[in-house]
């Protein structure tokens, strides 16, 4: 057995950064915000997208130990690895490539010494043929009718990442103009009201399935999958299958077992991990149906400059690995669980589910890469709604209750500007005066000093007070069209691989959802025993039993 590297928590850069809290509990964003030259340093401007971390309980030193902790955590060769195509996910032996499914045609990505981007291509070109013959319709249904509408099944990463870039493109005005007249929906949850509500209005006869499954065993995503095809067949008959239902999937075998030619599947590979996938025909092929190759090829070309950026920028000018130490900071030293996502866009309405399974699903874990328990927590706790929305919702308790570091993203150029004659701002500059108030509003506060002077009567001075000195970061984005919506969700991406590679953990594997897979299966057997032979429950403990033996009963 090849010997276990040490946790990062015993090294002296690590013991440094937590001697170093007491120093920075010790100050307060009141007044780490009066130093210029300091806020000046924790601005960054990079191809049209502004970070600005002067809002972290954090001085330029921090920033230096942080730097110092990624280089004994070895960072930028684990990167390296990564974009070496080396098998970094041990625990599955798979390489981690997702940044080659969006490479341009002309680029070498190497998995197992062999280039992968011919093949990301042979499927993109597929893709694009197949929507266009879709879109343009010369590919029909069974009963002669174009296709205009599409219903994407799948879920977890073969449903969050696709439904978050849709979100953000239906309003992006190329986009919308592209769409016209087409319809995308996802089905995801095994409940069968998410089925009814996503057939409801549909037509069979104008509407194309496409199976979104990674491993094509998902046992939602295979019901509901069956659950569609007899949808179709009942309507068209079975050989309108062929016509209506289309697959994506690593498992090219199981789709023709399935009943899809296997012509209309469009493959990826095991070195993309679920969550991952957007950029693969997980969401290319929807997206593109929706939208049309062109648009979606933006979206990649979004995401790949920052894999360039990602590879190629010192640290300092960074964003993922300036965001990613940062969170690390706030997690493992100032020991903030949390983190929320609040973009000032409702077209990014989808974003924090997606990160949140991006981010949780990848850092939520308890032994390091060589499974060693560890002294310390990973990963956040991720949530987070659009502004304003939120601030109506959850942002008393960011404000005055439990430290929750910020991400506010908002963007410069709206996708939908209103301007009406006698307001005092455009719409848009209505929201994103909110965007600009609310990290002042939480790194400052209130004191009762101030509450005073405004002739606060003293009983509810407490009340009204705000401790402030609460984290956040901003990040301004020039627009969201298609590359933009690339660029943020690749900064994340790889925002959270870095913390990974920070904490020492396998940020690419996900036995955590295996546990609760196999007991359903278990339930699964006994329901089927107790509806059909009349069994009763057994080999359960005493609560499931009861639940179960209620459940039944009905
Ligand atoms: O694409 P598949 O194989 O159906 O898996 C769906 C999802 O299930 C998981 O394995 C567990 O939730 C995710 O990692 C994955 O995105």
């Amino acid at each position: 057995m090849a010997s276990s590297s040490p946790l990062i928590s015993v090294t002296p850069e690590w013991n440094d950064l937590k001697a170093h809290v007491d120093e920075i509990k010790n100050t307060h964003l009141r007044n780490l915000l009066t130093d210029d030259s300091r806020c000046q340093s924790m601005l960054l401007d990079s191809d049209g997208i502004v970070l600005d971390y002067s809002r972290q309980q954090a001085t330029l030193e921090t920033i230096q130990k942080l730097f110092q902790l990624a280089q004994a955590a070895s960072l930028k060769d684990k990167i390296n690895r990564m974009y070496g195509g080396e098998r970094i996910n041990s625990t599955e032996n798979r390489s981690v490539l997702h940044i080659a499914l969006r490479a341009s045609r002309d680029a070498v990505i190497n998995s197992d010494g062999e280039n992968v981007v011919p093949e990301v291509w042979k499927v993109l070109d597929k893709i694009k043929d197949f929507s266009d013959r879709v879109r343009n319709g010369s590919w029909v249904g069974a009963t002669g009718k174009p296709l205009k509408d599409v219903v994407a099944v799948g879920i977890g990463g073969s449903f969050l990442g696709p439904l978050f870039v849709h979100t953000a493109l239906q309003t992006d005005p190329e986009a919308k103009e592209s769409a016209s007249g087409r319809q995308l929906r996802f089905l995801a949850n095994v409940d069968p009201v998410d089925v009814a509500r996503n057939i409801t209005g549909l037509n069979p006869e104008t509407t194309l399935v496409v199976i979104v499954s990674k491993t094509f065993t998902t046992a939602e995503t295979m019901l509901n999958a069956r659950t569609l095809r007899e949808w179709i067949s009942s309507a068209l008959g079975p050989s309108a299958v062929a016509k209506h239902m289309v697959a994506v999937s690593t498992n090219l075998t199981l789709v023709e077992k399935f009943g899809i030619d296997p012509n209309n599947a469009f493959a990826f590979w095991d070195w993309v991990g679920g969550r991952y996938s957007v950029c693969s025909a997980v969401g290319v092929l929807p997206l593109s149906l929706q939208y049309g190759f062109p648009v979606i090829e933006k979206f990649l070309k979004g995401a790949s400059n920052i894999d360039q950026h990602f590879n190629s920028q010192p640290f300092e000018r960074n964003i993922p690995v300036l965001l990613g130490l940062l969170s690390v900071w706030n997690v493992s030293f100032l020991g903030y669980p949390a983190r929320a996502i609040l973009p000032y866009c409702q077209a990014l309405e989808k974003f924090a589910p997606h990160i949140q399974q991006v981010s949780m699903e990848s850092n939520g874990k308890g032994v390091s890469i060589d499974g060693l328990p560890l002294p310390f927590e990973t990963g956040e706790i991720d949530f987070g709604e659009p502004g304003t929305n939120g601030q109506h919702s959850f942002y008393q308790l960011i404000h005055q209750g439990r430290v929750i570091p910020c991400d506010f993203i908002g963007v410069v150029k709206s996708q939908q500007p209103v301007f009406l004659k006698d307001e005092v701002v455009s719409n848009h500059d209505e929201l994103m005066s909110n965007f600009f108030a609310q990290p002042d509003a939480l790194a400052y506060g209130k004191t009762a000093d101030q509450l005073q002077k405004e002739n606060v009567s003293p009983h509810l001075i407490p009340h009204k007070t705000f401790s402030g000195n609460r984290p956040s970061v901003s990040l301004l984005l020039p627009s969201l069209n298609a590359y933009n919506i690339g660029q943020l969700l690749a900064i994340y991406e790889h925002r959270i691989a870095v913390e990974g590679f920070i904490w020492g953990i396998n940020s690419f594997d996900q036995w955590g959802v295996e546990l609760g897979k196999s007991l359903a299966t278990q339930v699964r057997k006994q329901l089927h025993a107790s509806r059909t032979k009349e069994e009763p429950v057994q080999g359960f403990n005493f609560s499931t039993t009861a639940l179960l033996t209620r459940y039944l009963q009905a």
